[in-house]
């Protein structure tokens, strides 16, 4: 991996073609990981004339903030001088002469600033909802797993397993671990498919690290904000959307929301943070865990416009998909609206489309509710299959994702979820995505039951 990595660097100064593998502009561990193997993998196995380098999408001075990234880095021996970011390499220059082509990993809408590059996407891999449509030209994976390394490890394992080296498969192990949180079934990350590339890396390298060490360091890396300014704090983890003129940031804070209520001066550090990037809005989204260890969320919203205020708070009150469970609590301003966030399960993963989707009706697969009220979008087909799967599957043992994979039992109910989804009855769903998973549940039983004895 290093080795690939010092020739990134000389193939971006030649006039070669270049294939950039990009992560998302938040660059979590998962982003940077997943751009780098990917990059290496595909270096290793392509015949394109183009060279394959990954692309960090944030400023190279923003990686300090990144703690867990640069503490895996150094446990790996792998020179943060090796890595290109974001402010190193003009994308949009490399586009306009056509040397460019982009693969995206680890998300697949690309921020107003970078709609430009649309057209040089060649490929996405993602685990999240598909939020938009790419030409059939695109070759796009986009698969609900824990984390976006299990679909690169997949790739690798299944496309030239020989290029692993232990590096490489050390940097897919103990990301793939940090975003399944240690693979607990109750933090609601981890799908088998998770599970199986984690312990396929680790028959293939058994003296990886222990999954315990691993998660341990990493989380309290990634959980380290001493030190940090509230601006640093904001920048660390943050995503952004936009749709016609109004654009809003969401950031990750890894704080309890009352120690961050109390930080000095906070409102007017929102603001001027705001009016630095041109973000109309903030949305925070605090997490922090109890005595019990179980994650307690807070979500914040500033903004200056009550009416983009409320329309925001409005949205997120009344989202049905999922529900966010909130309990309204006190700020110290008026453009500051704060909650309890009960559904400690969704992340920024789920609340992201809700927000555009209220905004923009930006999520093209949801039907808009002929109530119109903002955020009670239904949820999209493939959101609905997936709610089904949830409320099926705990029924139906022998109903597991994967059908080759051992059926785990269903994931436990979050206990700090106040009420079961079952409460609210099974989810509207279309007469025929129930009719296809009756049959796919006969013809799982036909698979899984005695051969009948012949008579
Ligand atoms: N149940 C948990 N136990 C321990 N740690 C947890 C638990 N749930 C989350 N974390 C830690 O908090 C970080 C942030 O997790 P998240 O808020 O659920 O979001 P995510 O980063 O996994 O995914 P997102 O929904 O934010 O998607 P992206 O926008 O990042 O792609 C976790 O990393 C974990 O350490
Ligand atoms: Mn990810
Ligand atoms: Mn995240």
């Amino acid at each position: 991996m290093e080795r690939f990595l010092l020739g990134c660097r000389a193939a971006v100064q030649e006039s070669r073609p270049l294939h950039v593998v990009l992560g998302n502009e938040a660059c979590d561990l998962d982003s940077m990981v997943s751009a780098l193997t990917l990059a290496f993998y595909l270096e290793n196995t392509s015949e394109s004339k183009a060279a394959f380098v990954p692309v960090l999408n944030i400023p190279h001075s923003e990686l300090a903030l990144r703690g867990e990234s640069v503490f895996l880095l150094s446990e790996l021996n792998i020179p943060e001088s090796s890595l290109i970011f974001r402010d190193e390499i003009d994308l949009h220059a490399l586009h306009q002469i056509g040397q460019l082509t982009l693969t995206l990993v680890d998300h697949h809408i690309l921020p107003s600033s970078d709609k430009s590059l649309e057209n040089a996407v060649t490929e996405v891999l993602d685990h999240r909802p598909l939020e938009k449509q790419y030409p059939h030209s695109c070759s796009v994976t986009a698969e609900l797993v824990g984390s976006c390394n299990t679909l690169v490890t997949e790739r690798i394992l299944q496309g030239k397993p020989e290029i692993l080296d232990w590096q490489t498969a050390a940097l897919l192990h103990a990301t793939i671990i940090l975003d399944c949180v240690n693979m607990a079934p109750e933090a609601g990350k981890v799908t088998p498919k998770d599970s199986k590339y984690v312990a396929q890396l680790e028959a293939l390298f058994p003296d990886l690290s222990s999954r315990s060490n691993i998660f341990e360091s990493l989380q309290k890396a990634k959980f380290d904000v001493s030190g940090l300014t509230t601006e640093q704090m904001l920048r660390k983890d943050l995503k952004t959307i936009s749709g016609d003129s109004t654009m809003l940031a969401i950031s990750a804070i890894y704080m309890d929301l009352e120690v961050f209520l109390q930080r000095s001066n906070l409102t007017a550090e929102l603001d001027s943070f705001c009016q630095a990037h041109g973000y109309d809005a903030l949305v925070a989204m605090t997490i922090t865990f109890n005595p019990h260890n179980e994650p307690v969320r807070h979500l914040v919203v500033f903004c200056p416009s009550v009416d983009l205020q409320n329309t925001i708070c409005e949205a997120l009150e009344y989202s049905h998909c999922p529900p966010l469970n909130l309990t309204p609590a006190p700020t110290p301003h008026p453009n500051l609206r704060a909650y309890l966030q009960g559904n400690t399960l969704a992340s920024r993963k789920k609340v992201l489309p809700i927000l555009r989707d209220a905004l923009w009706g930006g999520n093209p697969g949801a039907m808009r509710t002929p109530s119109g009220k903002p955020g009670s979008e239904d949820c999209s087909q493939e959101q609905m299959d997936d709610e089904l799967d949830k409320t099926i599957n705990p029924l139906i043992p022998e109903m597991s994702r994967d059908e080759e994979e051992p059926v785990l039992p269903p994931t436990p109910m979050n206990s700090l979820v106040d009420e079961c989804p079952l409460d609210r009855g099974l989810p509207k769903l279309s007469a025929e995505a129930i009719f296809e998973k009756c049959s796919q549940i006969t013809i799982a039983r036909s698979s899984t039951s005695p051969p009948q004895k012949k008579k």
